[in-house]
């Protein structure tokens, strides 16, 4: 153990959880180059720590201690070669220290470091999305020492956390006279420029402009008999001050946007695109909301957070209401202050609210124009917006039925028109290229983008130029149970039994068609006695072109794709047989025809085995399979 300074009690020394050693090891190598950012993240730390005491003191205005004027203050020490930042805000007790200066909690922590690869741009992209924190004062510090006193709390119960960032802090309980945090960074040696009123202020206008609260720093005067500029005791305020969405939108550059955007999203990158409106009317709010550029690590977690910060006549409230806006815009990050609300809301009066029911159906439409403005107008974004979104947007069909029909207009998808995996076609550029009399829109879904552009039911779409749209995300099955038609034109699995191809043909070969399929007969009853329990029907179809069969479900049952989707995630899924299909124009067939007696039920079985396989499903005899084929092949 060893004795901090001014501390009153003996100080503990204690190790990082070993993500965070990782996390700052890769930070100070990974983002150098980038490394005036922790003055955003500490600014930041510090402004939502200000947040949270105006919020606390809400019900209990004892907290404020007659110091209500919330600040940020910045200070540097040219010769002891420091920078503190510091504020007035809620502060933190020694156990909250050693929790959120230790450790990282946080959804998307494991899925983070799984992504990290070892290239160093690469991985400070990452690090960027993850949120760089109060770990980024590493980045110039090779000391970094915080004091801190939680509001409410006596003089006496301040504590002292320090740390070289090596894999070890201590915490010791000190004497602080007032409330809130100070973080004391001693620079690397060759981090000089930042020992500057002018560099600070540059960064800190930068930055920092956009923060409500006042960021101060000593103000400086031209000393002339020394030459220099020397620091007075008053303090000057170097931002705006002002929250920027209470701002005229002609007023906000698009730089401040942005870094807005950074502060709250906890992001490194620019958004990809923003709204800011102020709503009046009924129910009386201003809401800011951006969308990003890249998905957050935690996308998927059920828990993961959301980004919607909720304020009340300026005062910051909660993080993440997930009210105000519907589960599959989880990932718009943003502001919404409302005018209505009280400020003592809790989550349960949110949940009830009408004021937020107004909010969460006005701001969803908002995203939505922002999307729509997007896919009109800057193809090349929405393409970005959809590769890593477009999956989450796909839920909307079923969570947001009043707005299903303008969802439906931003889904995305790939199809055999582009012959592309990557999902660029939309359900109207499909209408706008059907076929005279064609009136459906053709679809198949499958385990991944080569099954279903190989699957053998798309043979006869393509030998007669019908497009037909390829799915293959998981949460596609689910969108298609709620969306079942576009522009009066219903969607329609072409890997589904009751498929009307009469559309598909002229009448000439529609007389074809059912000459063959009267010539099959004996041949359609040899196979359904051979294969017996193991298919539902046997039939001749026209769907087929260069494969000899395919097994298909009737269209009011599961398909395929979806039932093992449900096996898979530990669901019961009722069992339903396959269709065998068979091509009466193919060679195999009339091979097969020609068989007699067990040498037929081989083929007869092959034939299934294979068109099952063709469809993605697993074989329940693999073995069986391989021999029989091998027998044939010599045979
Ligand atoms: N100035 C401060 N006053 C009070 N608490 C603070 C302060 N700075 C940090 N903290 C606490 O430490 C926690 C960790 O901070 P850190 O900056 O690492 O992460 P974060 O702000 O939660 O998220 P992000 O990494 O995305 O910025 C914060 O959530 C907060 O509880």
């Amino acid at each position: 153990m060893t004795q901090a300074e001014s501390t009153n009690t003996p100080s503990e020394t204690l190790g990082f959880q070993a993500e965070v050693k990782q996390l700052l090891h890769l930070m100070i190598h990974s983002l150098y180059s980038n490394k005036e950012i922790f003055l955003r993240e500490l600014v930041s730390n510090a402004s939502d720590a200000c947040d949270k005491l105006r919020f606390e003191a809400i019900d209990k205005p004892e907290l404020m201690q007659g110091d209500a004027e919330l600040r940020v203050r910045v200070e540097y020490d040219a010769q002891a070669r420091t920078i503190t930042i510091s504020d007035n805000g809620i502060g933190l007790s020694r156990d909250e220290a050693v929790a959120n200066l230790g450790t990282i909690a946080r959804s998307g922590t494991k899925e983070f470091f799984s992504r990290l690869t070892g290239d160093k741009q690469k991985d400070a992209h990452l690090i960027g999305q993850f949120g760089v924190g109060f770990y980024s004062s590493f980045i110039v510090a090779d000391k970094v020492t915080v004091r801190s006193r939680r509001a409410g709390l006596d003089a006496a119960e301040g504590v002292q956390w320090e740390s070289d960032g090596q894999g070890e802090f201590t915490v010791a309980q000190v004497e602080k006279a007032d409330r809130g945090t100070s973080v004391t960074l001693h620079l690397r040696e060759g981090d000089d420029e930042f020992l500057s009123g002018w560099k600070l202020r540059e960064v800190l206008r930068r930055y920092s402009d956009h923060i409500s609260l006042p960021v101060q720093m000593r103000k400086e005067e031209w000393d002339s008999e020394k030459s220099e500029q020397v620091k007075t005791d008053e303090w000057e305020t170097v931002n705006q001050a002002s929250a920027l969405w209470t701002r005229a939108k002609s007023e906000i550059t698009d730089e401040q946007y942005q870094e807005f955007y950074k502060h709250i999203a906890h992001d490194f990158s620019d958004p990809l695109a923003w709204t800011h409106n102020r709503v009046e009317g009924r129910s009386e709010y201003t809401q800011l909301l951006y969308v990003p550029k890249q998905a957050p690590m935690d996308l998927w977690d059920r828990d993961g957070r959301r980004g919607v910060k909720l304020y009340v006549k300026r005062v910051f409230i909660m993080d993440d209401a997930e009210q105000l806006l519907p589960n599959y815009l989880r990932f718009v990050r943003g502001v919404i202050d409302s005018a209505d609300l009280p400020l003592n809301v809790s989550r349960e009066i949110l949940q009830e609210s009408r004021d937020v029911k107004a909010i969460r159906e006005g701001s969803a439409k908002r995203v939505l124009s922002l999307l729509e403005d997007l896919a009109e107008n800057q193809a090349e974004q929405y393409a970005e917006f959809w590769e890593q979104f477009g999956q989450v947007v796909k839920e909307g069909t079923g969570e947001d039925p009043a707005n299903r029909e303008r969802i439906a207009k931003l889904l995305r998808f790939a199809s055999t028109h582009t012959e592309s995996p990557a999902q660029s076609v939309s359900l109207a550029d499909y209408v706008g290229r059907m076929k005279e009399g064609q009136d459906s829109i053709y679809y198949i879904t499958a385990e991944s983008y080569s099954a279903a552009a190989n699957s053998p039911q798309l043979e006869i779409f393509r030998k007669k130029g019908l497009e037909v749209l390829l799915m293959s995300d998981r949460v596609d099955e689910w969108m298609l149970s709620f969306l079942h038609e576009f522009e009066g034109k219903k969607l329609v699995s072409v890997a589904k039994g009751g498929l009307d191809l009469d559309e598909l043909a002229d009448e000439e070969e529609k007389k074809q068609q059912s000459e063959q399929a009267e010539s099959m007969k004996p041949l359609v009853e040899r196979l359904q006695k051979a294969l017996g329990e193991r298919v539902k029907e046997v039939r001749v179809t026209a769907r087929l072109v260069d494969s000899p069969a395919c097994v298909v479900v009737d269209a009011d049952e599961l398909s395929p794709h979806l039932r093992r989707m449900l096996q898979a995630a530990g669901q019961q899924a009722p069992e339903a047989k396959p269709i065998l299909e068979i091509n009466p124009g193919h060679a195999l067939v009339a091979r097969i025809d020609q068989a007699q007696d067990e040498a037929f039920d081989e083929w007869a079985r092959l034939l299934l085995d294979q068109a099952m396989l063709a469809e993605g499903a697993q074989l329940e005899d693999a073995a069986g399979f391989v021999k029989r084929m091998n027998k044939l092949l010599l045979g």
